[in-house]
């Protein structure tokens, strides 16, 4: 199982800081939605640079133009773009496309979608190689978590990775990890903390404690 620390921010060089501080505890370095809103692809292109170690996701969430838009965060760096899971097929069937040029994955957001098991059926047979389950940060406003669309999640998905979003902290880390998704997914977490690395290692090392 592996942290992936979603950086949803809005400045490149604080966002740099901040991962400096936690690079050590992290597997997969996530550039936010609203950052790349803000940013663009140089975010991507920055943080290629300077964490060659990595794994990055660029949080893109595609709608439409999947091929340009995938292929565009791919150029840039991305080892995983996402795609949401409402779009048309044929979008998430272009972003796939992209992915394959150029060796790399696309990952599904699940946000929003009605019938998960379809869904799961549907992005497996066009070949996305990560499914994510989320509940967006509006909707955990309203108490919302994402556990009980993990649990659909477990049991339907038979090839894809399966990653998991929204709200996760470190005392709700063991009821998330206990369902073994491939990647837990935690934002403002750490992004928030008074002390983020030492809450990035804390969460990095519950979940280390699954892994055995
Ligand atoms: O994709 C996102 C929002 O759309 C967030 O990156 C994701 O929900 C993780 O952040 P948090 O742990 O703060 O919920």
């Amino acid at each position: 199982m592996k942290l992936q620390f979603a950086l949803d921010v809005f400045n490149l060089e604080d966002a740099l800081s901040l991962t400096r501080q936690v690079r050590d505890y992290i597997d997969i370095i996530e550039i936010g939605t609203p950052f790349i809103m803000e940013s663009g692809m140089n975010a991507v292109r920055r943080f290629r640079e300077t964490f060659p170690e990595k794994e990055i996701l660029a949080d893109t969430k595609i709608m439409d133009a999947g091929e340009l838009e995938a292929g565009s965060a791919f150029r840039a760096g991305a080892d995983y773009v996402t795609v949401l899971g409402v779009t048309d097929l044929a979008t998430i069937k272009a972003c796939v496309a992209a992915s394959n040029r150029y060796g790399k994955k696309i990952c599904a957001d699940m946000i929003c979608v009605a019938d998960l098991p379809r869904k799961i059926s549907e992005l497996e047979e066009l070949g996305v190689q990560g499914i994510a389950v989320h509940t967006g940060v509006d909707q955990q406003k309203m108490g919302r978590t994402p556990l009980d669309d993990l649990r659909i999640m477990k049991k339907y998905a038979k090839h894809a990775e399966i990653s998991v979003a929204g709200g996760i902290k470190y005392h709700t880390v063991p009821v998330y990890a206990e369902l073994k998704p491939d990647v837990l997914i935690v934002g403002g977490a750490i992004g928030e903390a008074e002390n983020p690395a030492a809450e990035a290692k804390r969460i990095y090392e519950k979940i280390q404690s699954f892994n055995v």
